[in-house]
């Protein structure tokens, strides 16, 4: 995926300006950044929701000009359908793509067991807890096997504990697909832990303001965050980001 001096403006505020990154294929990358910096905007950009003022962005080599099953996309609340079931949720993406019934069911099931559902198929929404309503918002993104994964805070809401679990259930969906993965996190040790590369985005205009390469092992469980390598780059995107605003 390319992004290539992508700009917005809404009126006379420019929320984004001059943003060139590049994504290599199963890259892990968050963005981190003041409020108000852009970071929504961008990816509602990538996920053809909003278009561009300035700037081109390519998924798989081809230009965005639109929504699309390459690009799944999960917002801080899953924003799932209230009267589907989870399977019916999950498997939504899969009924628009008119994927035969059989083969549809097995796919959901796969995913529905990677996200750890499975027995909770027949659930609707109001009747799951906060984290499980974002792994079936991750499922449903993931069934269309998208060339990136768009997330948006989606463990903003969730208590510390959940969040933590969380984590290690997304590095495992990552490793497991070797989807690439881009996600916006105002939360700079979520950053760190999940990512291969921080991206810090400054404010008025949103642009970027560093681009970080995570040194730490792949394996990761969650006591490397009192690991001194862990804390220090930790600190340093913090500081980042505190200059940045
Ligand atoms: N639809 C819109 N109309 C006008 N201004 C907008 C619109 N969407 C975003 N903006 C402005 O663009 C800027 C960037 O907003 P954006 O929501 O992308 O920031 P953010 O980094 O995601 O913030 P937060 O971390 O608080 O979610 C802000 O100044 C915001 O007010």
């Amino acid at each position: 995926m390319r992004l290539d001096k992508v700009g917005r403006d809404f009126g006379t505020t420019r929320a984004l300006e001059d943003i060139t990154l590049e994504i290599q294929d199963g890259e892990f990358v968050c963005i981190v950044g003041a409020s108000g910096s852009g970071k929504s905007t961008l990816l509602s950009l990538i996920a053809g929701l909003d278009a561009p003022t300035t700037g081109t962005i390519t998924v798989d080599g081809r230009p965005v000009t639109g929504p699309g099953p390459e690009r799944g996309l999960v917002f801080q609340t899953g924003a799932l359908h209230p009267w589907r079931t989870v399977e019916e949720n999950v498997g939504f993406g899969l009924e628009l793509l008119r994927m035969k019934k059989t083969e549809r069911r097995e796919r959901v099931a796969w995913y529905l067991a990677e996200v750890g559902l499975r027995g909770l198929e027949g659930r609707l929404p109001r009747e799951l807890s906060g984290g499980q309503r974002q792994r079936v918002a991750i499922a449903r993104a993931l069934v269309c096997e998208p060339s990136v994964l768009l997330l948006d805070e989606p463990f903003g809401a969730l208590d510390c504990q959940t969040k933590d679990d969380m984590q290690v259930f997304l590095r495992q969906v990552w490793k497991d697909t070797g989807t690439t993965i881009l996600m916006v996190t105002h939360d700079v040790e979520e950053a760190v832990f999940l990512a291969q590369r921080v991206v810090v985005f400054a404010s008025s205009p949103g642009r970027v303001a560093a681009d970080l390469a995570v040194a730490l092992p792949p394996d990761r469980g969650l006591p490397i965050k009192r690991e001194p390598d862990f804390i220090k780059l930790r600190a340093e995107v913090d500081d980042l980001v505190r200059a940045h605003r």
